[in-house]
């Protein structure tokens, strides 16, 4: 029996959430076409009759600039040094940059430096002689960080290419081990968090382009409606979508709220997904300033 952890570094947009998404075969983690996405460490499970293989999902390392990018940079290292195995993500429809090679100096800087493999991300986007090329200049970066790759594989996960191949290297790389958690577990996140992150995917899909990355989702209250008939039970949530400003405010209501109305629609169906049972959302919108700024409200949201 093998197992162990493993979990997705990359920049922004590399593909990881999607990457864990397609291996675990749920939705669990937030894909959207917005870099940034993801806040939580959500794990994800692969069960096989002689492995599991538990994800973990970092958020991307930045500059902190608040109290809430410090909090995420600790919880990266953090997460890197505790992985048996760091899956590096360099999408293949975009050239190495300083940002891929500050990323694996980090990784190469820790005291003790998990089993790292290249991955070569979107596969399906470029030629096979622009791949070929990407191929070497990942093998290049062995030379040029001082580090080494068990290995390196193109994958798709938009398509499906390779991703078994990716699994079971992955798998390889894991150490003799325990199953941690039944094999019919996909998550171990609780029910209320994935509900929150699927409204905060449902707001950024509303809302393209204007509204930065400072939306925060709280579920206020959650409860099976009393006195229902036990054949047709509904779940009533009652949600916060927090932002810094007005403006931002304004952005998620929309024109006469036709947005909110719309954001609310895609949540819910999605919801009721998860739960298994029809769903009554109730979202308000509240404007915090500075959030990601205060102590007390990233302890709440469990930052
Ligand atoms: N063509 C193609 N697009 C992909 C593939 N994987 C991901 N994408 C797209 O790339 C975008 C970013 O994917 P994500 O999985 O959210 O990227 P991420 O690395 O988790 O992004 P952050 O959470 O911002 O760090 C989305 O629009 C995906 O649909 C792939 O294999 N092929």
């Amino acid at each position: 029996m093998k197992s162990g952890f493993a979990c997705f570094v990359g920049r922004p947009n590399a593909g990881k959430s999607t990457l864990t998404n397609a291996l675990v075969g749920s939705k669990i983690a937030i894909a959207s076409a917005k870099p940034q996405t993801t806040r939580h460490v959500v794990r994800g499970i692969r069960n096989t009759e002689d492995s599991q293989l538990i994800l973990v999902d970092t958020p991307g390392l930045h500059r902190p600039r608040t109290l809430l990018g410090e909090r995420l940079n600790d919880l990266v290292y953090q997460t890197w040094s505790e992985v048996d195995v760091i899956g590096v993500c360099l999408p293949a429809s975009q050239r190495i940059g300083p940002g891929d090679t500050f990323l694996v100096s980090e990784i190469a800087k820790l005291d003790k430096v998990p089993t790292l493999v290249a991955l070569a991300t979107k596969s399906d986007l470029v030629s096979k002689a622009r791949l070929a090329e990407h191929l070497v200049k990942i093998a290049s970066l062995e030379e040029e960080l001082g580090i080494r790759w068990a290995s390196i594989i193109p994958v798709s996960a938009l398509t499906g290419d390779q991703v078994d191949d990716v699994a079971d290297e992955l798998v390889k790389l894991l150490p003799e081990g325990p199953r941690y958690y039944p094999d019919d577990t996909v998550t171990d996140e609780p029910t209320e968090t994935r509900i929150a992150e699927l409204i905060r995917e449902a707001v950024l899909e509303g809302v393209r382009d204007e509204l930065p990355h400072s939306v925060a989702v709280m579920i206020d209250e959650m409860g099976q409606r009393e006195g229902r008939p036990a054949d047709r039970p509904l779940l009533d949530i009652f949600a916060s979508m927090v932002v810094e400003r007005d403006s931002q405010k304004g952005i998620i209501i929309g024109h006469r709220g036709e947005r909110l109305k719309a954001v609310g629609t895609a949540a819910r169906t999605q919801i009721a997904e998860l739960v298994g049972m029809p769903v009554h959302l109730d979202l308000h919108v509240k404007v915090l300033k500075d959030w990601q700024r205060s102590p007390k409200f990233l302890d709440r949201l469990g930052f």
